[in-house]
């Protein structure tokens, strides 16, 4: 057992650990005695690393392999202050930092999280893309996705479709789409120990060869949503080598296209034990030997070696075979892509398929409505990569203003819900929007990704959700203001986080606000829709009329703290 440490450790856990760790299996011993560390994340889509360092409330050390990642001291409650709710930062633990670091995501990327709630990785691949190119975020658990959905809005992402599917099925109708895929596999979770005593007591029942079945099939199918050329990053919280190093081996000898590519030792990362796996598996290792030694290219974040609870990162790069058939075969199917897009915009039948947020009376006036980008939005992200065939055709159906699909009167109000909408954009808002707007119900997105290739799927969020048509009016949604910027919003007012309004808002209170207040933004009235920023950060919406802001900020997102 684990002695007098806080953490009790199951015996099979420790004997292994002894077993592999030789003499650092003392120092990996100590490391339980200490408390965990905790980290934030700045969520640069909010505020750039210059200004979050000017404003940040708490003293902040910089974790070595995340440029946007600081520790916070211990006793500091990140999560009680306003900048929490104005999505500045993510909570996130450090070690979890670090596999969407070695995804080198890019702005314009396709980037698919297969195993993403509650969305830390996401939020911070999300925060590389900058709101170009597409972020396809799914988990398999129904319930886990909300938490995963809440987390895109709050983080201010436009660009994300959020999905809760196997990835089977997200393979069926992306087939090689994606040019950067993460799976942040589930996992017998041994790096969570410290943290979280609950993993010990479930780590019996998620055992590791339940896990290890789960990873294969998970890793299998990425590679088929990966496009030619494209990265894997393979990541769990646990040490088992079975889970890690095991793993990448049998993928590797599967799929002789692939390599690893090297994570570079700084940081105090640790290189992979291709040793472990011919000590611990020797059938699998004498299986895998062509390929096992690679494992040494992937990384292991130990707790007594750095400061963080333990994690595993593996990059999987694909070769690309220059001028071969299947090469070929592959670009064929991106550019068949562009053209489902465009062939498909009067396709309706989107809608039948999507099991969620659609509720039974939603169901009944479901209808799709999409029409193309607006005057000025970034149309080489609609399809992701601006490069090659697809992206060029894209570019050029984007380049069409006029609106395809149907308007047909609502049951709320008979109106057209377009033409609400782009009435609301023209009065409250001065930006351009991308992507396709895309009514699900009286629900209205701006989605990053065709409609048809979400046919069939359970879709959470088809896009950013922007507002809904209520009783023939367009009421803005929460996700919209978390998303804008103050120079976006025709009007805006600003709450200090130091005099208690900010808070005071976050609670839900009607504030007294003078016009003076009211920033505007273009020829406007004061009257309407305002966006109210702490210390100048988009948090929600208000109405202002007659010196009162009425407040907008969603029952469910409140602050209850204090
Ligand atoms: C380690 S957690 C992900 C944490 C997340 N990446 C983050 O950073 O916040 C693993 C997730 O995988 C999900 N999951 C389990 N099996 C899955 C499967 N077959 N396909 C997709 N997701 C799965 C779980 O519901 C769980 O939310």
């Amino acid at each position: 057992m684990s002695g007098n440490m806080a953490v009790q450790l199951p015996y099979m856990f420790t004997e292994r650990m002894n077993h592999l760790l030789g003499d650092q299996f003392e120092s990996f011993m100590q490391s339980y005695e200490q408390s965990p560390h905790a980290g934030l994340r700045v969520n640069t889509l909010k505020i750039s690393m210059e200004q979050f360092k000017e404003i940040a409330p708490f003293d902040l050390r910089p974790i070595p392999w995340c440029e946007t990642g600081f520790y916070v001291p211990h006793g500091v409650k990140p999560g009680l202050h306003p900048y929490y709710h104005a999505g500045l930062y993510y909570i996130q633990e450090p070690s979890a930092m670090a596999p969407v670091e070695q995804l080198q995501v890019q702005p314009g990327d396709r980037v698919l999280d297969l195993c993403a709630a509650p969305g830390g990785k996401s939020t911070q691949i999300a925060a590389k893309l900058q709101g170009k190119g597409v972020l396809v975020t799914n988990d398999i658990h129904a319930e886990r996705t909300k938490a995963l959905a809440k987390n895109i809005e709050l983080y201010g992402v436009r660009n994300a479709v959020v999905l809760n599917e196997s990835p089977e099925r997200i393979a069926e109708a992306f087939p090689h789409y994606f040019n950067k895929v993460l799976i942040d596999a589930p996992c017998s979770g041994e790096g969570m120990f410290r943290k979280d005593e609950d993993m010990v007591k479930s780590w019996e029942h998620h055992s590791v060869e339940k896990c290890v079945l789960m990873q294969r099939d998970i890793l299998e199918t990425a590679a088929r949503l990966l496009a030619p050329g494209g990265t894997i990053v393979y990541s769990t919280c646990t040490f088992a080598p079975e889970e890690n190093e095991a793993m990448i081996a049998a993928f590797l000898k599967q799929n002789r296209d692939f390599t690893v590519t090297t994570i570079a030792d700084t940081a105090g990362f640790a290189p992979g034990r291709p040793d472990w796996v011919r000590e611990m598996l020797p059938a699998q290792a004498e299986e895998t030997e062509e390929v096992l030694e690679q494992t040494r290219g992937t990384a292991r974040l130990w707790p007594h070696l750095l400061e963080g609870e333990g994690h595993y990162v593996a990059v999987l790069q694909h070769i690309e075979v220059a001028q071969s058939d299947s090469d070929s075969k592959l670009s064929e199917n991106v550019i068949d892509e562009s053209a489902l897009l465009n062939e498909s915009s009067e396709d309706r039948s989107f809608l039948r398929s999507a099991s969620y947020p659609l509720t039974k009376a939603d169901r009944k006036k479901e209808r799709l409505l999409r029409v193309e980008s607006r005057e000025g939005s970034d149309r080489g992200t609609r399809s992701g990569k601006p490069s090659g065939k697809a992206g060029r055709k894209a570019k050029e159906a984007g380049g069409r203003k006029s609106e395809r699909g149907h308007t047909r009167a609502t049951d709320s109000g008979n109106v057209d819900p377009l033409a609400v909408y782009s009435q609301f954009v023209k009065e409250n808002l001065d930006m351009p929007l991308q992507g396709e707007t895309v009514c699900y119900g009286d629900r209205v997105y701006q989605s990053a990704v065709g409609a048809s290739r979400l046919e069939g799927l359970k879709v959470v969020r088809p896009g950013w959700f922007v507002g809904a048509i209520k009783n023939g009016r367009f009421v803005p949604s929460h996700p919209l203001a978390c998303a804008l910027r103050t120079s976006e919003a025709r009007r805006s007012v600003n709450l200090s986080s130091a005099d208690g309004e900010a808070v005071r808002y976050l609670k839900g209170e009607t504030l007294n606000i003078e016009q003076e207040r009211i920033m505007l933004h273009g020829e406007t009235l004061s009257k309407g829709y305002v966006l109210v920023c702490i210390d100048g950060y988009a948090a929600g919406w208000g109405k202002w009329l007659d010196g009162v802001l009425k407040n907008e900020y969603p029952a469910g997102w409140r602050w209850t703290s204090r």
